[in-house]
């Protein structure tokens, strides 16, 4: 396993001045998978893509490529490129002489130098482009220059830090799929830094949720949107019903004032805990049917589903996503499987937390 891995953190810090920034980070990377990091702006994920390329240095912990120590190993000796949110291309040279660039300063012939372009170029689709100005190409265009330049030098890792968010909706849609097609055809490690949830579910192998210097969570995007470990995720991941509760014993919980039957053990009984239910998880149904009743707050129409509100005899709002619909006024039965009640824990103490991440990582990296 140690082999295929190719990026290594232990408790990493990093501080700039007295700021906390990264507080005891650990992960590890494997080789050919596609990494999202997934966070609220300044939470700390291009600080991550510095370290890995080598542009900032830890304060404290170590940093391993391939098994080696690189701490003080500069970004020119690290085989790793970077694809900047502003792909950062020079405006004066041509489309081949952009991708050209790092190869030019390693001093390779010309020969080799025009075989990998022209390589490169071909894997982002963009052959016969060469001699075209920079200024003549279009956002998507640009984009994949910037990646045929991170490719050109035959990475093993590829950092890319928001490069999609300059674009529009669907021309960003479209380069999600190019990005990760062509990360399985290169088979090389692609981290990807992003704030935008849905593109992290839609393109990633793993996804690491970052708040505050602290990694949340790492998962599959199924794993994450399914079993958020916390708060933050459940919120930061989709849309959800968080609803206030309390463990009574193995399989059973309690809101809402009743008691329902859930997959969860291991959480003390009486413990507060915080109920996750995903809209589309709920359906509307008679009075009789629904495990709890709901007064319909609003009802709008998204297309594909109807997006309907309502309040529960507590007070609790809650969001469901259904073809049904409902009209407002309305008293509504509210049905969920067991399965779909997400049982998250309140009051756990950080030594508490880092050893169920632990747990969660470890199931992860088995499977
Ligand atoms: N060179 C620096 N000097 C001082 N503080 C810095 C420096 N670089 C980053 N920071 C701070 O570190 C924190 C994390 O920054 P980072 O750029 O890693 O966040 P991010 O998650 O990538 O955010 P965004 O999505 O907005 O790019 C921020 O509070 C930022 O202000």
């Amino acid at each position: 396993m140690e082999n295929n891995i190719i990026i290594k953190f232990q408790h990493v810090t990093k501080t700039y001045h007295d700021d906390l920034v990264l507080d005891d980070v650990s992960f590890e990377l494997e080789r050919g998978k596609f990494y999202t990091l997934l966070g609220p702006s300044g939470c700390g994920k291009t600080t991550i893509l510095r370290l890995i390329a080598g542009f900032t240095e830890a304060t404290k912990g170590e940093i391993f490529f391939d098994g080696k120590k690189v701490n003080t190993i500069p970004p020119n000796k690290r085989k790793v490129n970077t694809v900047f949110q502003d792909y950062a291309l020079f405006p004066h040279l041509n489309v081949f002489e952009n991708v050209a660039f790092g190869l030019r300063i390693k001093k390779f012939k010309q020969k080799i130098i025009e075989e990998k372009v022209k390589e490169a170029l071909s894997f982002v689709n963009l052959s016969g482009y060469e001699d075209r100005d920079i200024k003549q190409m279009s956002g998507g265009q640009k984009q994949r220059v910037a990646i045929a330049r991170a490719i050109v030098n035959e990475p093993d890792v590829i950092l890319l830090d928001e490069p999609l968010s300059a674009l529009d909706l669907k021309l960003r849609t479209q380069m999600q799929y190019e990005l990760r097609e062509l990360q399985r055809r290169l088979g090389i490690t692609f981290v990807f830094v992003t704030h935008d949830q849905e593109e992290a579910l839609a393109m990633s192998d793993e996804i690491f949720v970052i708040n505050e210097g602290k990694i949340q969570q790492r998962g599959t995007p199924l794993d994450i949107y399914d079993e958020p470990i916390n708060r933050f995720v459940a919120d930061f991941i989709g849309e959800s019903n968080i609803i206030k509760g309390k463990m009574i014993e193995d399989f059973l919980v309690e809101f809402v004032g009743k008691q329902f039957e859930c997959v969860d053990q291991g959480i003390r009984a009486n413990e507060s805990v915080e109920i996750v239910i995903r809209p589309e998880d709920i359906e509307i149904t008679t009075l009789e049917k629904g495990k709890i009743h709901g007064h319909v707050q609003s009802v709008l129409f998204r297309g594909v589903h109807y997006e309907i509100v309502c309040q529960d005899i507590t007070g609790n709002e809650w969001l469901i996503h259904t073809t049904k619909k409902a009209f407002v006024g309305e008293e509504i039965g509210l049905f969920f499987t067991p399965e779909s009640i997400h049982v998250m824990r309140l009051g756990e103490t950080e030594e508490e937390f880092d050893l169920r991440l632990q747990s969660y990582s470890e199931d992860q990296t088995n499977e």
